[in-house]
């Protein structure tokens, strides 16, 4: 069974809000979902789930629609959404033999070992448990049971810089288990991504507005900087978005190259992601 998910003209409406978006998750892929807060991530992955349902478009998963997916095809699923969860009065111990009766392949021993690990506690009520350990909890659930692919909405929200590398280091980790594992994630901080994900989709206001592989976009975009003359004179033809400064324009380009061979005396920064967002969302 493929590790995929299709989405093609996904389409939800809440009020002024339309949701209209396609994106691939390709087996042994990790692809990250970016876009400032209230962009539709979360609205995304609900549908990919069938948790709400879509206005219009196809969901697949597993190369299947969503609603024919049978209960061992979830159980290759690992699924963390910001707001699901145990309940808070259980502890670790509880939530083992609850793990072994959903997934008949729920690894217990993997489970306990990452658990101890990370320090999680086995006794304490996950109420108690700090955002950070939260976090990691859901993140190994979601990976102790053989999916093969995982849907993680915001998995690292709200954690600090060591716990965020304990996460991140554990998805790193699940796609070594397999190399047909996928994951598709989200994050509204873009720095989590860039080191993890093959490819990004940037969606903002329900619509996609860019995707492309990271390794193309941390290398080949670049931020030019110049006054109104300089921009008045130069070849626009690799310029995507163009955003007026009171020094002049700020461009994004995909071929930041091209400028440094043929613009000595312009400025061209390499492009981070927050950057291309902030170009994506404020350009014209
Ligand atoms: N059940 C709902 N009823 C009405 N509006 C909703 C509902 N769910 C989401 N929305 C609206 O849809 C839009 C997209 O929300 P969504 O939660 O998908 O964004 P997001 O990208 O996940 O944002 P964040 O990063 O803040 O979590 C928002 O305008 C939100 O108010």
């Amino acid at each position: 069974m493929d590790n995929r998910i299709e989405i093609r003209d996904l389409k939800k409406r809440y009020g002024t809000f339309e949701l209209n978006c396609s994106l691939n998750v390709c087996p042994g892929q990790i692809t990250g979902l970016i876009g400032p807060n209230g962009a539709g991530k979360s609205t995304t992955f609900k549908a990919l789930l069938g948790l709400i349902r879509p206005d219009g478009g196809a969901v697949k998963l597993f190369g299947k629609d969503v609603s024919a997916l049978t209960a061992s095809d979830r159980e290759r699923l690992g699924v963390v959404l910001s707001d699901s969860g145990f309940s808070g009065y259980l502890t670790i111990k509880d939530i083992v033999p609850v793990m072994n009766s959903l997934y008949c392949q729920f690894d217990k021993s993997y489970f306990l070992e990452r658990c101890r690990d990370f320090e999680l506690p086995l006794d304490k009520k996950i109420k108690d448990f700090s955002t950070g350990m939260k976090a990691k909890l859901k993140v190994l659930s979601a990976i102790s049971h053989n999916a093969g692919l995982l849907v993680l909405d915001e998995p690292t929200a709200g954690l600090d810089v060591v716990a965020r590398d304990h996460v991140l280091g554990l998805l790193r980790d699940y796609m070594e288990m397999n190399e047909e594992n996928a994951i598709l994630i989200s994050s509204h901080i873009a720095t989590d991504l860039e080191g993890l994900c093959d490819d990004l989709y940037m969606i903002c206001k329900g619509k996609v507005v860019l995707h492309e592989d990271t390794d193309v976009l941390l290398g080949s975009y670049g931020i030019l900087k110049m006054d109104e003359e300089q921009f008045a004179r130069m070849d626009k033809q690799y310029v995507v978005k163009t955003v007026k400064e009171s020094y002049g324009y700020c461009c994004l380009t995909s071929e930041k190259q091209f400028y440094l061979e043929n613009y000595p005396g312009m400025v061209v920064e390499n492009a981070d992601i927050d950057g291309v967002i902030m170009c994506m969302i404020r350009g014209e």
